[in-house]
């Protein structure tokens, strides 16, 4: 089954997303200091973004069974605190729209973006077809002025079947190679996947596409690998143990965010590890269209105890400890060393 006409969507739906949040972006970074303590931009971003990609799917695919399983909704927007934030978000929309020249037909009115972000509501599952979206994904890195991307999947009887990742501060060219003399200011991906059909980059400004491919390396000790820069997401001390036990020599490339399912599915790091602290639950919106970045372009993608990512039990995915992702040849060893690492870790408690 080909799904061309839904991945065309997802990319204008991704893209222009991307737009609406690199306004917001530039603001906050020409603020003050003082507003600069003030999350709201992110929060007018993360709505605002999410309405665009409803609205965009909806007007492309048409609205009768489109189903979105998605981060945000709208509860605190609707009481009288959120008002002025509606208002903000309303115009931030109706420009983007407008920006494009294809839907921005009628202006949206407050209760029409407030149910594009409630149509993020569904539950996903196994059967059927649901969008899966995080509309801005590494809030964090996102408010400091680095990484972050717009995240767009598709799940078709459970399975990821489309992943688009709109990563508007990812420079182009290598993060491994990175040269200061070349393309050092040309930044913003965008890299999709289709099932069977394999990983694609262009930029976000609407290069031709070029086809991407996780590195082939087989010899650790040459490998990089990429973790959360938040430490508060990720345990740091687990993945350096299990680094070192590898004998990969270069250290950690924190980055924010799914670009670094992207960066890793061009081959710029050969290893993401992911270790978040105890009881904290990974969402589907997280992993989905970067799940699919990767494994398109030749990775693995698993839990630490090498399963698969099961997407199909709703908005949470259900994992042992933590999510992995490398090439094939480097897996297998790569998973001894996380099970060592686990069980120095289990036992030193
Ligand atoms: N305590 C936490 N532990 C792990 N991940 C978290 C935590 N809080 C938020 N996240 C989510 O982790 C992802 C980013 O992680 P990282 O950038 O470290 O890879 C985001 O999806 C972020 O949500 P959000 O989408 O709201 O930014
Ligand atoms: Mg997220
Ligand atoms: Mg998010
Ligand atoms: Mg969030």
């Amino acid at each position: 089954m080909s799904y061309d006409k839904e991945l065309d969507a997802a990319k204008n739906a991704a893209s222009l997303a991307a737009r609406l949040c690199q306004k917001v972006q530039k603001a906050l970074l020409q603020a003050d200091v003082q507003s600069k303590s003030d999350k709201s931009p992110v929060t007018v971003a993360d709505y605002g973004s999410q309405a665009v990609v409803s609205v965009v799917l909806q007007k492309e695919l048409g609205s009768a069974s489109f189903s979105l399983v998605a981060e945000e909704d709208s509860g605190d927007l609707r009481n009288e605190k959120g008002k002025a934030t509606l208002q903000r978000i309303m115009k931030l929309v109706n420009e983007t729209l407008a920006s494009d020249g294809t839907y921005g037909t009628a202006p949206l009115s407050e209760e029409d973006v407030l149910a594009a972000i409630d149509s993020g509501r569904s539950e996903g599952g196994p059967s059927g077809q649901h969008w899966v979206l995080d509309p801005i994904d590494g809030t964090k890195g996102f408010l400091r002025g680095d990484q972050y991307a717009i995240a767009l999947g598709l799940l078709d009887e459970g399975k990821v079947v489309l992943g688009v990742l709109s990563c508007p501060n990812l420079p182009l060219s290598s993060l491994a190679s990175h040269n200061l003399q070349d393309d050092q200011d040309k930044v913003g991906c965008l890299f999709y996947a289709q099932v069977g059909s394999g990983t694609y980059m262009q930029s976000l400004d609407g290069s031709t596409p070029i086809k991407v491919h996780v590195t082939d390396l087989d010899n650790p000790e040459e490998a990089s690998f990429f973790e959360s820069f938040e430490a508060a997401h990720s345990l740091h001390d687990l993945s350096s143990l299990i680094a070192k036990k590898l004998g990969v020599k270069a250290p950690p490339v924190r980055i924010d965010s799914q670009a670094k399912y992207g960066a890793l599915s061009r081959g710029d790091g050969a290893i993401y590890l992911r270790f978040p602290h105890k009881g904290y639950r990974e969402k589907i919106w997280d992993h989905a269209a970067g799940y699919l970045v990767v494994a398109e372009a030749g990775g693995v993608v698993s839990d630490a105890a090498g399963n698969p990512l099961d997407f199909s039990k709703g908005r949470y995915l259900d994992l042992h400890e933590g999510i992995i992702v490398t090439n094939q040849k480097l897996m297998p060893a790569l998973l001894k060393a996380v099970k060592e690492s686990l069980n120095e870790k289990a036992s030193s408690l």
